[in-house]
Parts: C-alpha cells; sequence; structure tokens
C-alpha cells in the first residue's frame, strides 16, 4: 500500500471480550443481523466492545483521518464456515457465519446506522460477495473475470453509505480489494472548476434492477430505481469544502450531461489519477476493511473462481451517520428504496 492506513489489532483480551457479547447477543430473540430488528434491539452491545476497539471506530468517523482503515484478528475457523456459496442466496446457515455476521454488525453500530435497499439481495442487512456462476464479466460484486472498475458505492443515490464494511471469511487466492482516495489526487483547476458542477448524471448499477426483476418484478422498489435511471439528476463529481472535497462517482455507469467534451476530459483526468494512487488492500479471513464511502472510490481486482467451495466470500454491510436524511423514507426504516 502506498498509504499508511490506521489499523487495529484485536488483543486477546479483545477476542475473549467480543466473543462474550457475541454469544449474548445470539441468546437473544434478534440475533439475526440480516434483518433490521437486530439493530434496534441489541444497541445495548455496542456500550460493551472493548475500548480501544470502540476508541478506534469513533476517531475514524469522527477526524476523518484516512480513506480506509482496517480491524485485525477475528478468529474464522475455516471449517466451520461452510464451503462458499455459488450464489449470495444459497449459502448453508452455519452459527459461526451469525458469529461473524454480528462483529460486522456492532462495528457498524459503532460507526452508524446499518442500513440496505430493497433492490439488493432481498433486503438483508448483511450481505454475501462471492462469485457467481454466469457473473464473471459483470460490473457488480459478484463478478471475477472482469476488473471491478472504480465506484463510489451507490453513487447514484443520495442516501448512498458513508462507509462501506467488508469482512473477509475466505479468501485463499489473495484477491485484492482496490481502493483510492481523493486525497491523494493532484488535479488541475479548471479539471476541479468542472467537477464540481452538475455536469454528470450517475446511473443506478444493474444489479439494483437485475435482481428484482428476476425475483419480484412487480416490487415497487423497482419502478422507483428504473425511474433514477431513465431521469437521472445532474450531479456534481467533487463536492463540500473546496479544500477538502468529498467525491462521488461510478464510471461504468456514469455520463456527462449532453456532449460535453470538457466535462468528459475533467472525468477522465480523475479516473487517471485515481488509478495511478490506487492502493490494493486484501481483503484476507478474519479482516475488516472499512472504506469511507465519501473519501474513496473502491473496486476489485479480476481472479479466476472454482466454483468448488473455496473461492472468496467476503460480508458486505453499509453504514450511514444519519438516515434520518433520507426523508422519504418510514422513519426507522433500515431497508431504502
Ligand atoms: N460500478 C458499480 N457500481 N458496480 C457494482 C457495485 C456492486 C453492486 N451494487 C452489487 O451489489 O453487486
Ligand atoms: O469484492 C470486493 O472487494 C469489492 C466488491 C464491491 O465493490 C461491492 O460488492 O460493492
Ligand atoms: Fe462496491
Amino acid at each position: 500500500m502506498t498509504t499508511a492506513w490506521p489499523r487495529y489489532e484485536l488483543s486477546d483480551a479483545d477476542v475473549a471480550a467480543l466473543t462474550s457479547i457475541v454469544d449474548t447477543v445470539r441468546a437473544t430473540p434478534y440475533a439475526d443481523p440480516r434483518q433490521p430488528d437486530f439493530y434496534d434491539r441489541n444497541r445495548f452491545a455496542v456500550r460493551q466492545l472493548p475500548a480501544g476497539l470502540w476508541e478506534f471506530l469513533d476517531d475514524f468517523r469522527h477526524s476523518e483521518p484516512a480513506a480506509g482503515c482496517t480491524v485485525h484478528g477475528f478468529p474464522v475457523d475455516d471449517r466451520l464456515v461452510g464451503p462458499t456459496p455459488t450464489h449470495w442466496d444459497a449459502e448453508q446457515s452455519e452459527a459461526h457465519v451469525t458469529e461473524i455476521e454480528v462483529f460486522l454488525a456492532l462495528c457498524g453500530m459503532a460507526l452508524g446506522e446499518p442500513f440496505t435497499w430493497e433492490t439488493l439481495q432481498g433486503g438483508r442487512l448483511v450481505q454475501n460477495i462471492v462469485p457467481i456462476p454466469g457473473d464473471e464479466a459483470r460490473q457488480n460484486g459478484h463478478g471475477s473475470e472482469a476488473l471491478l472498475e472504480f465506484h463510489t458505492e451507490d453513487a447514484f443515490h443520495p442516501s448512498r453509505c458513508d462507509y462501506l464494511l467488508l469482512f473477509g471469511v475466505r479468501n485463499e487466492d489473495k484477491v485484492a480489494t482496490t481502493v483510492a482516495s481523493v486525497r491523494e489526487l493532484a488535479l488541475n483547476p479548471a479539471d476541479v472548476e468542472m467537477l464540481t458542477q452538475r455536469r454528470y448524471h450517475i446511473l443506478p448499477d444493474d444489479e439494483h434492477i437485475r435482481q428484482l426483476t428476476l425475483r419480484q418484478p412487480d416490487h415497487p422498489a423497482l419502478k422507483l430505481v428504473e425511474r433514477m435511471r431513465d431521469a437521472p439528476e445532474p450531479v456534481a463529481v467533487l463536492f463540500g469544502d473546496p479544500a477538502r472535497p468529498y467525491l462521488r462517482i461510478d464510471l461504468p455507469f456514469m455520463r456527462c450531461v449532453g456532449n460535453d467534451p470538457v466535462a468528459q476530459r475533467a472525468l477522465d483526468a480523475l479516473h487517471t489519477q485515481l488509478l495511478a494512487n490506487q492502493d490494493d488492500v486484501v481483503v484476507e479471513r478474519g479482516t475488516l476493511l472499512i472504506v469511507d464511502n465519501y473519501q474513496a472510490v473502491h473496486g476489485r481486482r479480476s481472479f479466476r473462481a472454482r466454483y468448488d467451495g473455496t473461492d472468496r466470500w467476503l460480508k458486505k454491510l453499509t453504514v450511514s451517520r444519519n438516515l434520518r436524511a433520507s426523508t422519504e423514507f418510514p422513519r426507522g426504516s433500515r431497508v431504502l428504496v
């Protein structure tokens, strides 16, 4: 990595404390972190997180010291998680996988409000990232042969996450997640000027439309994302404090408004800079990667899937700092459209 990111190693005492919290939560009636009520019913558990871990996560959120950080050493027993499923919907329900999901969920709760979308993975909050046969060439979390290009997670949506959490269940081939920070860039002022204007359309990525089209074509959420695809609002790529801008970009799913070669050149210049400053992060078994979705873009290197139960398997959770800002949604909902 070119960037030294904040890194937290769980101590033996931390692991012992976490194991005890996970057991406590698993004994409650709301023990499934894929369900929204998990997050509303288990708030007590966040207060019990080991102090060092809690302070690390709180500082990452509050001081914005870097575009990403990592937490290492949550124990994962490869024999107990079961084979890597060949579809996000096809895993065996092993208890050890739920323990992992509880750890991921508690880290997410320390950073803000975990949430998801009606349009992805049946509305479950903790999602699977696994290679799926037939998706090899797709720009989604389930591709493999194709490089997954840089994107802000759910860039098209005004209520996109502040943090993207990826936890390594299995990654024997050490397939890297790619990350690039807006803080590292040296752009010329004319390009910055272009990128801060509402000259771009960002469309929903295919998964937001494809999954419901295949499974629940009458779902009302489908109509809403189709409208966002067919009539997108023009948006800026760089925004916020000009001295410390944030970014919003999804190269495979964005276009300039109208024919605007100057805006396109600025976007290309930004892409070139992001590529020149990217880091490879291998989310290994037991590693949690947290990406600041306002400061960083991410993607994934290409790889060859085997579909024999030993492929790369990550768990994913998205977290908002302020779900109240998503005013169109029912108060308290964690499954947005
Ligand atoms: N360029 C992109 N936005 N790629 C897709 C990102 C992941 C996609 N939302 C999924 O669930 O698989
Ligand atoms: O597989 C990875 O490392 C990243 C996947 C990703 O970007 C996604 O699912 O949104
Ligand atoms: Fe992503």
